[in-house]
C-alpha cells in the first residue's frame, strides 16, 4: 500500500493560459492505493458528493489503465471538485505517484505528467498538463508540448473560493477562438514579466504579469462578484489578482504582510455580492510526497 498527498495547483496565472501553473501550499488531496487484480475507487471528504467512483469517469481511473497498474484507490478529498484549484487533477496526480512507486514502473516525475494528464481528459475533454504538472513537480512550472520547466519560487497567495461551481468544460467553451496582435504582444510581455519575478522571488513582477485582456475577461462573467472582489484585493494590498485555473476561485499574489488583509478583503466582496466564500491563505509549494 502507498499513500500520497498531492495539492491543490492554480494554473494560467493569467498571461499563462494552459501553459503556467504553481503548487499551493494547501489545501490538498490525499490518496491510498493498494495493488488488486482490477482496479476500484473509493472517495471521502470534500465535494466527495459529486465525484464519481466509476473508473471511466474518475481522473484516476484513467492513470491506473495508463499505467497499466490496477488497484483499490482511495482518495480523501481535501479540494473540493469545480473549484479551479485543479481539484481533479490532485487526485490523479497522487495517483500517478502512487501507482508508479507500487508496481516500481521506473517513472521520473517529468514522465508522470503526462500519464497524470490523461485523468484530466476525462473531466474536461483535453489532455491539459498546466494542473497536473506543479501538482507532481511542485514550485512553478511552465508545461508546453516540449516538456516541463520549473522554477522552486517562494512567492505568498491568497485563494478565495466562492460557493459556485464552475467546471473546466464549461468555462473552456467561453475562451475566445482568437486575438488581436496588440493582445498577443501583451501577454508575451506579461508572461515574461510573471516568469522573471518568479525567478525572483518578486511578489510584485509576478502580481504585473497576472495581468490578462484575453480568456480571463470572458470567463470572469461566470463568476458572479469577480469585478469586486479583484478591485477588494488590490485595494487591500495585491499585486496581481486573477482567475485560478477555470475558476471559480480567485488567485493573488502579495507581498506575505498582506496576505491577511487580502484574505479579508475578497471574503468581503464576495459576501457583498451574495455569495458565501472560504479562503485559503497559502504560498507556493511542494509537489506530490509519498507518506
Ligand atoms: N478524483 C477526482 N477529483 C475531483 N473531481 C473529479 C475526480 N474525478 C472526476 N472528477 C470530476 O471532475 C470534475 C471537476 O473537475 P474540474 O476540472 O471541472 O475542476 P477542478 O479540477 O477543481 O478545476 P481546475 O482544473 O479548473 O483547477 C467534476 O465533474 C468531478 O466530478
Ligand atoms: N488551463 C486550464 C486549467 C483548468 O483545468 C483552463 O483554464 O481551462
Amino acid at each position: 500500500m502507498v499513500t500520497v498527498r498531492a495539492p491543490a495547483t492554480s494554473a494560467n496565472l493569467g498571461s499563462g493560459f494552459d501553459v503556467f501553473g504553481v503548487a499551493l501550499s494547501r489545501p490538498a488531496d490525499v490518496v491510498r492505493v493498494t495493488k488488486a487484480s482490477e482496479t476500484t475507487i473509493e472517495v471521502s471528504g470534500a465535494g466527495s458528493d459529486f465525484i464519481p467512483e466509476d473508473p471511466d469517469k474518475n481522473t484516476v481511473g484513467a492513470v491506473a489503465e495508463a499505467l497499466d497498474a490496477p488497484a483499490h484507490i482511495e482518495i480523501d478529498k481535501g479540494i473540493r471538485p469545480a473549484s479551479g484549484l485543479g481539484s481533479s487533477a490532485a487526485s490523479a496526480a497522487a495517483a500517478a505517484v502512487g501507482l508508479n512507486e507500487l508496481y516500481d514502473r521506473g517513472y521520473s516525475r517529468e514522465e508522470l505528467v503526462p500519464i497524470a494528464a490523461e485523468g484530466e481528459a476525462v473531466v474536461s475533454g483535453e489532455a491539459h498538463d498546466d494542473n497536473v504538472a506543479p501538482a507532481i513537480m511542485g514550485g512553478f512550472t511552465i508545461a508546453t508540448g516540449d516538456g516541463v520547466r520549473k522554477v522552486d519560487a517562494e512567492i505568498p497567495l491568497v485563494a478565495c473560493l466562492p460557493e459556485i461551481v464552475v467546471s473546466t468544460r464549461d468555462a473552456r467553451r467561453v475562451v475566445p477562438d482568437g486575438t488581436s496582435v496588440s493582445n498577443l504582444v501583451e501577454t508575451v510581455g506579461n508572461a515574461a514579466t510573471l516568469t522573471t519575478g518568479m525567478h525572483r522571488d518578486d511578489p510584485e513582477l509576478v502580481g504585473a504579469g497576472m495581468h490578462d485582456s484575453v480568456v480571463t475577461p470572458a470567463r470572469a462573467k461566470l463568476i458572479d462578484g469577480y469585478d469586486r472582489v479583484r478591485a477588494a484585493a488590490f485595494d487591500a494590498g495585491a499585486t496581481g489578482v486573477t482567475i485560478s485555473g477555470a475558476g471559480p476561485a480567485v488567485i493573488a499574489a502579495c507581498p506575505e504582510q498582506a496576505q491577511r488583509a487580502v484574505g479579508t478583503a475578497m471574503l468581503d466582496a464576495f459576501e457583498n455580492a451574495g455569495t458565501q466564500a472560504r479562503v485559503y491563505q497559502t504560498k507556493i509549494g511542494r509537489g506530490a510526497r509519498i507518506r
